[in-house]
């Protein structure tokens, strides 16, 4: 569904992403994880076409995104921070992105219900604690039923309820069909989520794994022991 083919990219001369590859396919749900600074973020952009790679190629089913901008309504993407116009409303800033969306499709409005967002609707973006902006990115990112959703660090901020609500979401997105790709620094909660594991460091993906066989080779019973181990094994 998504490929990404020895993808490049430089600030100048720092390399963030270096030669990398990667295959992500629908029902997957793929946890994007490694040290600050490693180039998740960068890659994530990259596949959103907010950040434009030197060198590679990037496929969305089969098209090269660089000729087809048209792959974008397919993806529901959570910033880490979530930047609006400070002086709409909760309810503006929704109406407004269905307005330039102008799709007639049912949306999904579970989020919206769920947190509580009518309630808030009239509150200014500005006026937003961090956790209730996290809930409006959330609840965008579902809103139009993508194939494909891009969360980024996406229960940061969340209470305890609002994040075990989100975590249900994306599980059942997964089982839906949907291809999730998440990144987290905190590998205890995507246990029950992800079905895979892209490892990166300094730019290059060091391991793509499904969780299975993650646990089988490190002899480890969750994904958060596998990675520790890994990472230990590493620097010895
Ligand atoms: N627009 C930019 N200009 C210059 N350097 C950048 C830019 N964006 C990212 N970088 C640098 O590229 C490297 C990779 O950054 P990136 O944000 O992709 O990392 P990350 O793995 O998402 O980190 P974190 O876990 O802290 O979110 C970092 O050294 C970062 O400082």
């Amino acid at each position: 569904m998504i490929e990404v083919k020895n993808v490049l990219k430089r600030f100048g001369k720092l390399l963030a992403l270096d030669n990398l590859d990667l295959e992500l396919k629908r029902g997957e749900c793929v946890a994007l994880i490694g040290p600050n600074g490693c180039g998740k973020t960068t890659l994530i952009k990259s596949i959103l076409g907010m950040v434009l790679p030197d060198r590679g190629t990037i496929t969305f089913n089969n098209i090269n995104i660089r000729d087809n901008n048209e792959y974008r309504r397919h993806i529901g993407y959570m910033p880490q921070i979530g930047r609006y116009p400070e002086n709409m409303s909760i309810g503006q800033v929704i109406d407004m992105i269905k307005h330039i969306r102008g799709e007639q499709a049912t949306l999904d409005n579970e989020l919206y219900e769920l947190f509580e967002i009518e309630k808030l609707s009239g509150k200014k973006m500005s006026a937003l604690s961090g956790g209730t902006t996290q809930k409006v990115s959330a609840t965008l990112a579902f809103l139009f039923r993508p194939q494909v959703l891009i969360l980024d660090e996406p229960t940061a901020g969340l209470d305890p309820v609002a994040a075990d609500i989100l975590k249900n979401k994306i599980i059942d997105a997964k089982n839906g069909g949907a291809l999730v790709l998440i990144t987290s620094h905190i590998l205890s909660e995507m246990e029950d989520m992800v079905s895979d594991v892209v490892f990166m460091q300094e730019g290059k993906l060091l391991l793509h794994k499904d969780v299975d066989a993650l646990k089988a080779e490190t002899k480890q019973d969750t994904v958060a022991r596998s990675i520790i181990h890994l990472l230990k094994s590493d620097a010895q």
